[in-house]
């Protein structure tokens, strides 16, 4: 089984910081530019250009795939199965247009140029709403095409929107929220081996924004401290030998544990470790 990564780019370095929190760690193979082995020998990563993964894993020669939505959209492949949203990479797909110009809303650009790196999702998305435009594929800057002539609008990704304040130009409509997500091909969706890594993935993301909470508690304090808890479940309640106290384990929101140590405490519990979660499955 093969999972294609981002080779380079703001998407590399989280996008294999995720398999490593999943367990997934990667061995050094004799050639780390294109794949590499894991811990699971039965699991390889290759190395790929993030616009380039959904084809890969749609031909075969990747089974899973780990990029942005918008890289999927584009691609316009058929046969791929979206398993998670990963959560990062967040950002948006947006027509924009010249702030000073007279283009107000989509209908505006009928006739006109847009340019874009997205040339497939723009023409689907043009064709939806019935306006004709011509499409004018640029592989970079972007933003600079409507203050010489090229383009009269542009779609491109904005996330801060610093690159689009810069250039003077102000959305107009947003064509794709994107993040990145984990894909498999069709065919091997369901495979165990898939399932795993899938499992494996989600179990960092459901780890995120947890604490694990330990404390000692008088026996007679127990009920007080279950009350307290807003965790996930009843808490794990375990006596502690030649002690009259037990050690209550719980799950707890980061959000919630400021407010629940000041309760726990006023309600007896003692020796209160919080601690990170790495991987939580379910
Ligand atoms: N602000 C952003 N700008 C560009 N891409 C973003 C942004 N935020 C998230 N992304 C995601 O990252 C992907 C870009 O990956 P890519 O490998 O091209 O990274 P890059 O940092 O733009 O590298 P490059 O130097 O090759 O342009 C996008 O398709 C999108 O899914
Ligand atoms: O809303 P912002 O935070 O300003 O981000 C948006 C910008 O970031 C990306 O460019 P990138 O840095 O990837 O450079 P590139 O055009 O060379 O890919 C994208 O193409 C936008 O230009
Ligand atoms: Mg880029």
């Amino acid at each position: 089984m093969r999972i294609a990564v981002p080779n380079k780019g703001r998407l590399h370095e989280p996008a294999e910081d995720l398999l490593e929190r999943a367990g997934l760690h990667i061995v050094d193979g004799a050639d780390r530019q294109l794949y590499a082995d894991t811990v699971d020998p039965e699991v390889t990563v290759l190395y790929a250009r993030a616009a380039d993964i959904p084809e890969y894993v749609s031909d075969g020669a990747a089974d899973i795939g780990i990029t942005g939505l918008d890289q999927v959209r584009e691609s316009e492949v058929t046969n791929l199965a979206e398993l998670l949203d990963l959560e990062f990479g967040s950002c948006r797909l947006v027509l924009a247009a010249p702030e000073e110009g007279d283009i107000e809303t989509v209908y505006d650009l009928d006739g006109g140029t847009v340019a874009t790196e997205f040339p497939n999702i723009a023409k689907a998305y043009f064709a939806d709403l019935d306006v004709t435009v011509d499409i004018a594929e640029v592989s970079g800057a972007t933003e600079l095409t409507p203050h010489v002539d090229i383009a009269d609008g542009i779609i491109d990704i904005t996330s801060t929107g610093t690159t689009l304040r810069m250039n003077r130009l102000g959305i107009i409509d947003e064509v794709l929220a994107s993040s990145v997500r984990l894909f498999a091909r069709e065919d091997v969706a369901d495979d165990e081996k898939v399932q795993q890594v899938e499992m494996a993935l989600h179990s960092v993301l459901s780890a995120e924004g947890k604490r694990y909470l330990m404390m000692n508690v008088p026996e007679n304090a127990v009920a007080d401290v279950k009350d307290v808890l807003p965790g996930m479940g009843g808490p794990t309640v375990m006596d502690i030998a030649g002690s009259d106290d037990v050690a209550v384990h719980a799950v707890v929101d980061d959000s919630h544990v400021f407010e629940t140590i000041n309760d726990l405490k006023q309600v007896g519990a003692s020796d209160v470790l919080v601690t990170e979660i790495e991987r939580l499955v379910e």
